[in-house]
């Protein structure tokens, strides 16, 4: 109960969380001027923070890479769908890759203007294509024949046009982990560049749908040049074969994918003008408009998930370290096994030691981290867990019926508190015991 009083009183808070003060033992921690020890004691833990700056950041590279290329930055909404990250976009000229209603819901909340808006994804149903025809989003990224009958069928109900791409799958391995490549042929993504060719000579048949655009994605948390270079001169090749079979094409949306660094010395992340070097040879010849559609890059190093030791636990032959967030806060490392950064706020005259960072769920794949090197802990210290802006959050559950987590964006020494840790009531909302029964 003490943690849920705790949240409560942040509820809507926008604080100052002492950026200068002495905090006890530990010391002052801080993350775009903010101190995390009363960070955390003010919002709770576990608690997914994220500078605003270091966002910022990221979309100043980007754009300034891409300066002179006429081009459309979209952000991919999935990464972390938080409204304020949403509302940082907006303020900065970005639009946004959505893939649900939700998603496009928060966009537009969030200030993203319509047509700044694509909507991706293999599984569109009528009502969600019906309902970005109705607010007028820029384009759709069509991934199947069935997807595109569809959209001419919804968009001549509603007496409007829509705009396409054809979503390629170049059949090209991103040489990242297999759960979250998309670009081969295997991979349920997009269509091939024989069947988006037939589709392209039928197009004068679709009296609502302007199909006069291309796209791909491969994969995501890509570190080597090598697959979007195969991928991207594949899609151009298709682009120019179709312009000289009379097929203008405006838009060339080259998906997102570009890694970050989880791990110092062990990731190297392309950096932002490299990867821009090369559409820009590829592209060369392009006249129309390319879209990006970064998720990973914008976000990811730009978010903590903070935690608090609740005990340590000797094992046999190893030794647990019982944090107070878990698998249901960040699923990569049980899904992915993927590795982020641990570090103890502690001051610095803790003796090493070694743990295997575990949460509360009754999972042994509720595991953070195995056998990792960091300061000796004990109940009560404060943990950071680092790059989690990405797909963190965003994959966030109730499993355990563990309440979400607090969300705050910092700024230059201030917090806002953009979502409450959910209280028990929220959480359990909508569920009622079996009172009326219905026969179908
Ligand atoms: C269609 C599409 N675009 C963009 C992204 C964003 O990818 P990333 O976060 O790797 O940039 C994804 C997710 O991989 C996606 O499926
Ligand atoms: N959820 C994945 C990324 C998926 C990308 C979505 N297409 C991750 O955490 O790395």
């Amino acid at each position: 109960m003490q943690v849920i009083a705790k949240a409560q009183q942040a509820e809507g808070a926008v604080g100052q969380a002492g950026a200068s003060r002495g905090i006890g033992r530990e010391g002052p921690s801080l993350f775009d001027g903010v101190d995390l020890h009363a960070l955390a004691a003010q919002v709770s833990t576990p608690c997914h923070a994220y500078s605003a700056n270091a966002i910022r950041e990221r979309i100043a590279g980007l754009q300034s890479a891409f300066q002179g290329l006429d081009h459309r930055i979209c952000y991919a909404v999935k990464a972390n769908s938080n409204v304020a990250i949403l509302q940082l976009m907006a303020h900065h000229g970005v639009g946004a890759d959505i893939v649900s209603l939700g998603e496009l819901n928060r966009a537009l909340l969030a200030g993203i203007p319509a047509e700044h808006i694509v909507f991706s994804g293999v599984g569109k149903t009528t009502e969600e294509i019906a309902s970005a025809l109705a607010v007028g989003v820029w384009r759709f990224n069509v991934e199947s024949l069935d997807e595109l009958q569809l959209l001419q069928e919804v968009a001549q109900r509603h007496g409007v046009c829509a705009r396409a791409a054809a979503r390629i799958n170049p059949d090209v391995d991103a040489r990242t982990h297999e759960k979250i490549s998309t670009g081969k042929s295997e991979n349920k993504f997009g269509v091939s560049i024989d069947e988006a060719r037939r589709w392209f000579a039928n197009a004068g048949s679709m009296s609502n749908v302007l199909l006069d655009g291309l796209h791909a994605h491969i994969g995501s948390q890509i570190l080597e040049l090598e697959p979007f270079r195969e991928a991207l001169t594949r899609v151009e090749a298709f682009r120019r074969e179709l312009v000289d079979a009379g097929h203008p094409i405006a838009s060339v949306d080259i998906g997102g994918g570009l890694g970050v660094c989880y791990r110092k010395g062990v990731d190297h992340p392309i950096p932002a003008a490299e990867y821009a070097g090369l559409v820009r040879v590829v592209f060369a010849e392009f006249q129309g408009t390319l879209v990006l559609e970064p998720g990973r890059y914008l976000v990811a190093e730009a978010g903590i998930l903070l935690t608090r030791v609740i005990r340590v636990k000797p094992g046999v032959d190893r030794s647990f370290l019982v944090v107070d967030a878990a698998m249901n806060d960040l699923l990569r490392p049980s899904l992915y096994e993927a590795w982020h950064e641990i570090v103890p706020l502690v001051g610095g005259d803790r003796e090493p030691a070694r743990y295997d960072v575990v949460g509360p769920v009754c999972e042994t794949g509720d595991t953070f981290a195995r056998g990792r090197a960091m300061a000796r802990c004990e109940a009560g210290d404060l943990l950071s867990i680092g790059s989690t802006g990405a797909y963190g959050a965003s994959m966030a559950s109730t499993y355990n019926s563990r309440p979400l987590a607090a969300e705050v964006l910092l700024d230059d020494g201030r917090y806002a508190v953009i979502r409450r840790r959910q209280t028990m009531a929220e959480m359990i909302a909508g569920e009622q015991l079996p009172q009326v029964w219905n026969e179908t």
